[in-house]
Parts: C-alpha cells; structure tokens; sequence
C-alpha cells in the first residue's frame, strides 16, 4: 500500500475558546467543506495543513493512525480546552471496499467546534487573527439549478432483477443477508456548492450526522462508533418501512415493523455482528435484546443502541476496523457478501457505505456509515442508496425503499 501524503514537517496547532458561532454550516467560506454536525453541534472545517490520500488494501485504517500519530505527535499544540474535537482533528471518509477506490483523510487549517455550550476555533499553520475575523458568516452560496436526473449503473428494473438474483443465492444456502445499493446521477448546469446541501440536510434532519469530507455529502442516521475516552456507543440501523401519512398510521407501521421477521433477521444480523466485533475489545458491553424504532422524516428504522467501556487505550480508528464493514451495509458472511455486492451493483461504490468521520489527537472521535449521500463533482452529484436483501425480499418492495432512501439527498439537492 502506498499512501499519498501532503503535510508540513511540523503543525502549528492553536486552539482558542470563542462566544458561541451559531450555526456552524453558514461559517464555511467555501465549498470545499469539512462538516459533521447534529443537532446544531460538531465541527466544521476548511483548508488543508494535510491531506492523506489512501489506497485500497488491508491495514489502511491501521496506515492512516500511524501518519496521524507521528503527524499529531510532533505538532506543536496550544489547546486549552483540551475536549474531544479540540487541538489537531482528521476528517476522513474511507472506501466501502476493503479491496478497491480511494480513501480520503484531510487535517484542515481552520476548525470551529460547537458541544456542549463550548465552542471553539482551532487554527494550524497560520498565527490566528482575532477570532471574529474568520467568524464573519460567509456568503450565502446559491442553490443548484436546473437539475436533470438520470439512472447510474443500473436502471430501476435490472436493479430489482439483481435483488431477485441476490434472494436466489440466499435461498440456495450461500449467505444470510446481502445489501445491494445502486446509483443515480443529477446533472447541474453550474457546479454544485456543498454548503447549500450541508444546510438543507441539518435543518430538515437534525437528528442525523450532517457530514461533508472530499466532496461526499449526505446526512447519516447510522453512527458507526463515537469514541470518548474510554466510552464507545454505537447505533446499530438494519430493517426499514415508509413512514406513515399520520401520527396514527405512523405507530401502526412501527408496531409492524417491530413484529415483522423479514426485518429482525436482517436487523439481528448487523446487532449481532457489531457486538461480536466489539467484545474483544470492551471491558463492558450492553446491546438491547430488543430493537427499537427510529422515526426520521422519510423512514422508519430498527435501531440498537450499543454501548461499551474499552479495556485499553485505543483510537476510534481502531474500533472503525474492527467494525467495517456491518452487516447493516455489507451482509452475512461479509466475505460472501461482498463478492456478491461486487457481481451484482455493477458499480463501484467509492466511499458510499465506509466510515465518514473524524478523529482528534487523543484518538477520541465520531464515525458514521456514509448513507444518504452523493458525491459531488462539479456539476455533478452521484447518489447512493441500498437495501439489506434477505430469504423474503421483495424486489419491488425493496426498490421502494431504496427510493424513500434517496429522497434525502433529492431535497437537499432540490429543496
Ligand atoms: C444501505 C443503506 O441503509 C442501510 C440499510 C438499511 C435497511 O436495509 O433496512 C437500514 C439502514 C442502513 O443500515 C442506505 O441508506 O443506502
């Protein structure tokens, strides 16, 4: 494995605490965004001090820790908060495939960070100018215009035929649960600025993670791992209805998707897998026995939550390799699955479906599974959605889904 790595011999890190900035979106002054924001805390960021460019291969998460550590561990560091996200912070958004596409790691120059009513402003490189300086709101960027939408891979039908041929292999014994995604491009007539997505999807989904790293954007329920100190929690997302036209047909659905088989299998699978994953790792483990039903404004979920206490000192990039990929966007076995997944997409995936996130220099961090999202280019966005396929999926239930999934990154393109 080579990694292309543009750093500095030496960061400057400056970290200071600043009066709350409001909204972190509308604080990027250009498109090229680092965001991961919920519920209106996180952190943005802009610029490079260092961009890791990571090829496919075993180890990449284990490769990009090594650079981060010596990177981080020569830096020069004021950071008197001292909070996970202050000091030097990575952004990152690695490759679904262990075995294929780039993954991409930038340290920025400029961070705002907003928890817990803190807030700060971590600069590197530069000496920091007065802190409203780089605190003035930027421009409100323009909306994309007269967008054209066509298929990706593969078109609605063959997409339903593979998830027909997927159920085939299931059904013969050869696996569990496989997840198959398929693209859709939109066509733009003027390139595409990912603050105005970023800024849709915080407002219409606060409760998912907002992110932007190398032009992927998007809006993810699923939280791969959050690492604080020694504290690890997970959301487990697998198994997915419509919502509902009314609070009443809401709750119906609920109630059948808790009680429904087809969607505990492929729910119990990913629980299952994660607390495998995480054991070794934990001194202390709970998962639920029993999933509960995440309500978002375009689905309803099956979600676990998971909690652990790590036995040693680890980063979060640690236990992002330990997870990737789950079953929620790979499937069972995950060798077997993701053989299929490349026979049938017919497409690479990029960095749909991998950890999206960041991690700081005490190796504390957030890492989501990039869902609900497109990669941008120019003007042009390529989005992403797919469905866990197990014995009983319907095809055209299961395109459905996939369409009610990509419906999060239609607004934020559409409004
Ligand atoms: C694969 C996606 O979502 C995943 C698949 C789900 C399912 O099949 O029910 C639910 C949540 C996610 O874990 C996606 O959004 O593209």
């Amino acid at each position: 494995m080579k990694l292309a790595v543009t750093a500095p011999d030496r960061l400057d890190v400056r970290t200071v605490e600043i009066d709350d900035p409001g909204d972190l979106i509308s604080r990027l002054p250009h498109s090229s965004a680092l965001a991961w924001v919920r519920h209106g805390e996180g952190l943005v960021g802009w610029g490079e001090a260092a961009r890791l460019t990571v090829p496919a291969g075993p180890g990449r998460f284990a490769a990009v820790q090594g650079l981060l550590d010596e990177l981080f561990g020569s830096a020069r560091v004021d950071d008197p908060l001292g909070v996970p996200g202050s000091g030097p912070v990575a952004f990152g958004s690695f490759a679904f495939d262990p075995a294929s596409g780039d993954s991409v790691v930038i340290v920025p120059r400029h961070v705002v960070g907003r928890r817990g009513g803190r807030a700060w402003l971590t600069t590197i490189g530069d000496a920091p100018g007065p802190a409203t300086r780089t605190m003035e709101l930027a421009e409100p960027p323009a909306a994309p215009s007269q967008l054209s939408w066509s298929d990706g891979a593969l078109s609605a039908p063959a997409w339903q035929r593979a998830v027909a041929a997927a159920v085939e292999h299931i059904r013969a014994g050869r696996l569990g649960k496989v997840v198959l995604a398929r693209d859709l491009y939109a066509q733009a007539s003027e390139p595409i600025d990912a603050r105005v997505l970023l800024a849709r999807l915080a407002e219409r989904f606060p409760a998912c993670y907002t992110f932007a790293c190398g032009g992927l954007v998007g809006a993810t329920p699923e939280l791969l791992i959050r690492r604080t100190g020694d504290a690890v929690e997970s959301l487990v997302l697998a198994g997915t209805a419509a919502r509902g036209a009314t609070p009443a047909e809401d709750a119906e659905r609920a109630a059948r998707l808790q009680a429904s088989a087809k969607d505990r299998q492929e729910h119990s699978y990913a629980a299952q897998m994660v607390r495998e994953a995480l054991a070794p790792l934990c001194a202390q483990l709970t998962v639920p026995s029993e999933p509960q039903v995440l309500t978002l404004p375009n689905v309803l979920h099956l979600a676990s939550p998971v909690r652990g206490l790590l036995h040693d000192e680890r980063s979060v990039l640690d236990v992002v390799e330990a997870l990737h990929p789950t079953p929620a966007v790979c499937g069972t076995p995950t060798d077997r699955a993701l053989e299929l997944i490349g026979r049938l997409e017919g497409m690479d995936r990029g960095r749909y479906a991998g950890p999206v996130g960041w991690v700081d220099a005490r190796g504390d961090g957030e890492w989501g599974i990039a869902l609900r999202c497109a990669q941008l280019d120019g003007t042009r966005a390529r989005l992403f959605a797919g469905c866990g396929i197990v014995a009983d999926s319907d095809p055209e239930a299961e395109l459905a889904e996939a369409q009610s999934k990509f419906r999060v990154m239609q607004y934020a393109l559409e409004g």
